[in-house]
């Protein structure tokens, strides 16, 4: 069977964009085994994951996301943006503001247009960040996990936690150009502290109103950005002091604007969309 998809990204992290409100692809073949299949850099389209839109009796639509490896998150913040402008463009949910039903919750993007209907940014409401252990998950038995050193190979790591639906450990640093990575972030996506793995951000503060970050995610590996990665840093480094509440976030594919709303708590992610080219495979 022949399946339409989108090739899309958000800030360099990309996604295979699926359509099967209808669970068609669902009929056919595990999302999981799907994932790996087509994220696959040489043998497959390539991509950090897909991302399939199903119908939703409770919202105006549901988000599924797999991770290259095949994993199930909760929720993915550039991801999200592609699928506001993939749903728009496609005619699919012709609206500027959409509920989606997330496993991270409810998440509500609002596009943002040109004159011709061309999606250029997305705002998001990434809703309220989660701070207790127990809902990271973290293994701590403090009421909340803001610099707490966890033992690794490579040495003592600090880590504040913070879940946006999906798990994240951020690590502040002095020279973001002096972390290995590839080395580290997979010793702290599998530390046994972390029962269900996390994605592990690595920030170093250039002011206030702005975090430099790197990012190995769980499932993914090193990607050139990470929406909810994002949030959660700015989540971790306003709670411990090291900036406000509106920061920009340089990452290796992009910028991100985060702001975390006092009143409200919700966190709201701007950034961009892209359509990389569009095409067929076969089930
Ligand atoms: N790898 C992540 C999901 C994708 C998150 C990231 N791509 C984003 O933009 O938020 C996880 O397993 O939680």
């Amino acid at each position: 069977m022949r399946i339409d998809f989108w090739k899309m990204h958000g800030i360099g992290n990309d996604f295979i964009m699926l359509d099967d409100r209808d669970k068609t692809i669902a009929g056919y073949i595990d999302y999981s085994d799907l994932a790996v299949r087509l994220c696959h850099r040489r043998f497959g389209i390539g991509a950090d994951g897909i991302i399939l839109a199903r119908h939703s009796d409770t919202h105006d639509i549901r988000f599924i996301i797999i991770n290259s490896d095949g994993s199930e998150p909760e929720m993915c913040g550039n991801g999200m943006r592609c699928f506001a402008k993939y749903l728009y463009e496609n005619n699919i949910l012709v609206k500027d503001e959409i509920k989606v039903q997330t496993l991270a919750g409810t998440v509500v993007p609002r596009i943002e247009k040109k004159q011709s209907g061309q999606v250029v940014s997305v705002c998001v409401d990434m809703g309220v960040p989660r701070l207790v252990p127990q809902q990271i998950p973290f293994v701590h038995d403090r009421d909340m996990a803001l610099g707490v050193p966890i033992e690794t190979a490579q040495g003592t790591m600090l880590v504040s936690c913070v879940s946006m639906g999906n798990p994240h450990a951020v690590i502040f640093v002095n020279d973001l150009s002096l972390v290995d990575i590839e080395t580290i972030g997979p010793m702290v996506e599998n530390h046994p502290r972390f029962p269900e793995k996390t994605n592990v951000e690595f920030i170093e503060v250039v002011s206030d109103r702005q975090l430099k970050m790197r990012v190995w995610e769980r499932g993914a590996g090193i990607t050139l950005a990470c929406g909810t990665g994002a949030c959660a840093a700015v989540t971790a480094a306003h709670l411990t002091g090291r900036a406000g509440r509106q920061v920009r976030v340089n990452l290796d594919g992009g910028d991100l604007d985060i702001s975390w709303n006092e009143s409200s708590g919700h966190i709201f992610k701007t950034g961009p969309a892209q359509t990389v080219f569009k095409g067929t495979f076969d089930i």
